[in-house]
């Protein structure tokens, strides 16, 4: 464990998080006092190999990977009597790199992405680059929660339908700037959504986002949860026209299905299955079958259902856009069939406009009382629509799916049987999975474009 550590005048304090691909440090900057998350980057691949390692015998991956960054750094500091000098990377140098320039340094990749967006208020702010022989240090605003601890430890949205809509909203809003802006996501989940003291959304970790606009079938990349179906279950059969090459699915659709997720996570404290996977996940080859089971296994309303089936269709350019989705939620005046959920206000534009604005620094109280005596939202990012054009590819995936769907119903009888009976409380059906919510570790495999600086598994 690395303790009193510092980096030119940031004294490290404590680790707190670690993840497929990094480290991250609280901080404390010695000259002004504020705080600061510190994440550490390593560089190159061999070093990291998960094959090599001293974890634990039967580790997975994930913890060797984490285990041997730690033990790296440890020693790193160790040979510098644990201070660091390191000189500044200059940001714009690292934003403005080309994907060629990238491909060269696959460790400023995440930073330069994140830098072409954190300008948005609800995004974390990326204050220095610090650059070693053995790790990129990025220095960044500090948050002291995360979505899935609030949602979980802390039930924080259990009973509060107006702060599920704020941080929904500004989650939209963020995803929204950076689809107009060119960067896809691709690893929104609880884990890297943190909030200020003030409840607002600081939207972190963009090592998985990409520019690319559209990205192969089964492609796998984000956590699996949160993984839309085209990226871990397209039909094997769905190709281009010319039978060689895989089908390419919008990228910008893949962030949506995670929302809609996310969404359900905020409302229910669960997910809806674990894998979008037909064959290997129960619930959700009941769901393909018959949106309608989202009813029974989870508690939401029939208003919120109808915007979940919107957002989570299997074909992806047929998803909800952004802007419909925020408007249905900042009209939704029930969340779920009972409890402190199963009514919320719909929001007037006033507030409307509150929640979509630049919040930080603001609480949620402050917001709803205020609005009357601020002018117009002084910011206006582009409402980047998404691109709804279907290609041969993405219809004839479509239509795999519903002539699966439509088979598999003719010989299963049990959904269209559940079926007659949606509204009304059910028991449980035995295979559906009650999935609570728990972490979820981000990967990439089969994604041979887009390289990270980690070995890919
Ligand atoms: N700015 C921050 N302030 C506070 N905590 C942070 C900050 N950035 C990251 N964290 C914490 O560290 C964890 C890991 O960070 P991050 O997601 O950036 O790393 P990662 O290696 O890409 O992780 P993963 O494999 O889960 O995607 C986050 O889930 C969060 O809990």
């Amino acid at each position: 464990m690395l303790t009193n550590c510092q980096i030119n005048n940031f004294k490290l304090n404590r680790q707190i998080g670690s993840g497929a691909y990094g480290l991250v440090f609280h901080a404390v900057d010695l000259i002004t006092e504020n705080e600061y998350a510190i994440k550490a980057v390593v560089k190159g691949t061999a070093q990291l190999d998960s094959s090599a390692g001293d974890a634990a015998p039967g580790a997975s991956p994930e913890i060797k990977r984490s285990t041997m960054l730690q033990t790296q750094l440890y020693y790193y500091f160790k040979s510098f009597q644990n201070r660091l000098f390191l000189p500044t990377v200059d940001l714009d140098s690292i934003r403005d790199l080309s994907d060629s320039q990238l491909e060269g340094a696959p460790h400023f990749r995440e930073i330069a992405m994140h830098l072409r967006v954190h300008a948005h208020p609800n995004i974390v702010t990326v204050h220095q680059v610090l650059e070693s022989p053995l790790a990129t240090f990025m220095v960044l605003d500090y948050c002291s929660r995360d979505l899935f601890t609030s949602i979980v430890d802390h039930q924080y949205f259990a009973k509060n339908g107006m702060l599920v809509k704020q941080v929904f909203l500004q989650l939209c809003s963020v995803i929204q700037h950076c689809h107009a802006r060119g960067i896809y996501h691709c690893d929104i989940k609880p884990e890297n959504i943190l909030l200020d003291e003030h409840d607002n959304v600081c939207m972190c970790d963009f090592g998985l986002s990409t520019q690319a606009e559209k990205l192969p079938a089964n492609v796998c990349v984000g956590s699996s949860y949160y993984m839309a179906p085209e990226r871990i279950s397209c039909p094997s059969s769905v190709q281009n026209a010319d039978n060689l090459t895989p089908a390419l699915f919008p990228t910008w659709a893949g962030d949506i299905w995670s929302l809609g997720i996310i969404l359900v996570n905020l409302t229910c404290i669960r997910n809806p299955w674990l894998k979008a996977h037909q064959v290997e996940d129960n619930t959700f080859s009941y769901f393909v079958k018959d949106s309608k089971v989202l009813l029974k296994i989870l508690p939401v309303s029939q208003q919120l259902y109808e915007i979940l089936s919107d957002i989570l269709k299997l074909e992806p350019t047929a998803r909800a856009s952004l802007t419909d989705i925020m408007e249905r939620v900042a009209d939704c005046t029930s969340f779920t069939n009972s409890g402190p959920l199963s009514e919320v206000a719909s929001l007037s534009d006033p507030q409307r406009q509150r929640f979509l604005i630049n919040h930080r620094g603001l609480s949620i109280k402050q917001m709803l009382h205020n609005y009357h005596s601020d002018d117009e939202c002084d910011r206006s990012y582009s409402q980047g629509e998404s691109d709804t054009e279907v290609t041969s590819e993405e219809e004839s995936y479509r239509q795999t799916c519903l002539v699966d769907s439509a088979s598999t119903r003719s010989v299963d009888a049990e959904p269209t049987k559940q079926q007659s009976h949606v509204g009304k409380q059910l028991p449980f059906p035995v295979d559906f999975q009650m999935n609570l919510l728990t972490k979820n570790m981000s990967v990439v495999t089969n994604y041979s474009s887009h390289s990270r600086w980690l070995p890919q598994y």
